[in-house]
């Protein structure tokens, strides 16, 4: 079994009145593909701000790669939700993703060229290199989706975090951002959090079910009830290609 490198311990997390998060206890490993997932207000942002170091936990401990979240930010890669990023913003696609070395580099002088090489190599990961001049406006939902996948690689980091990664895009281009996010899990860790749970247990190797508290389970063993007793209530799920009706 791999090496822990995030550890999150009896976590409590709570918005003045509001209890979000309760007993939170979380181990993920080195290259695992976890999938974070759960109804709306479930919780599933606070638990990554957390992670991130933007939030601290009321009670509880979160240790990543045996550092404080705030100190191992650098190893992080982010990708936030779709809806919050302003695509009307006038920017090319490489100045948007020379923005993941913000952390890196001392941008009172500008960007180094060990910035644009960076910036370059990662979205030549993601294959959309020929597009780095083009303007953000002028990019599809997919293609946006990459960009934003590049901009958290380009700090080189050993994490990945993806809050709703498909959630604006259609289920072919959807396919094609998952197949990228199994290659980039041969060499990083990545975490997928998602009020979807049908598409995400195709690729995933173990699913973190948030309502308040957590459970894990591996992914192949999710089934239709646990599914029902998460979100309280029958709801379709396409698993293993497999249409399920609330119980399987
Ligand atoms: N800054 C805040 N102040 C007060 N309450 C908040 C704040 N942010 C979130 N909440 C509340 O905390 C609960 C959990 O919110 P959170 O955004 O973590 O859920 P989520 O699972 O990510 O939801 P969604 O799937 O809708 O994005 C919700 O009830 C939400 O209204």
């Amino acid at each position: 079994m791999s090496e822990p490198i995030i550890i999150l311990d009896g976590v409590y997390f709570r918005y003045n009145e509001l209890s979000v998060l309760e007993d939170i206890c979380l181990t993920i490993r080195d290259k695992d593909f976890l999938g974070i997932v759960g109804p709306n207000g479930s919780g599933k942002s606070t638990l990554l701000k957390l992670i991130l170091g933007l939030l601290a936990p009321q009670k509880g401990t979160i240790e990543i790669f045996g550092s404080s979240p705030a100190e191992a930010r650098l190893k992080i890669g982010y990708v936030p939700q779709f809806a919050t990023f302003d695509r009307n913003f006038p920017i090319s696609v490489l100045n948007t993703v020379l923005q993941g070395r913000l952390g890196k580099t001392r941008t009172l002088f500008g960007y180094t060229r060990q910035d644009r090489e960076a910036a370059r190599q990662a979205l030549a990961e993601v294959e959309i290199l020929d597009l780095e001049q083009r303007p953000l406006t002028a990019l599809s939902g997919g293609q946006l989706q990459r960009v934003l996948i590049a901009r958290a690689l380009a700090c080189n980091p050993e994490v990945l975090i993806l809050d709703e990664p498909t959630a604006h895009i259609d289920p072919k281009v959807e396919e094609g951002v998952f197949e990228l996010l199994k290659r980039l899990n041969e060499r990083l860790t990545v975490i997928v959090v998602s009020h979807d749970v049908g598409f995400i247990t195709r690729y995933i190797t173990r699913v973190a079910c948030l309502n308040r508290r957590l459970v894990c389970h591996p992914a192949a063993e999710l089934t239709g009830k646990m599914i029902e007793e998460l979100y309280g209530g029958p709801l379709k799920v396409v698993q293993h290609d497999t249409l399920i009706h609330g119980h399987d």
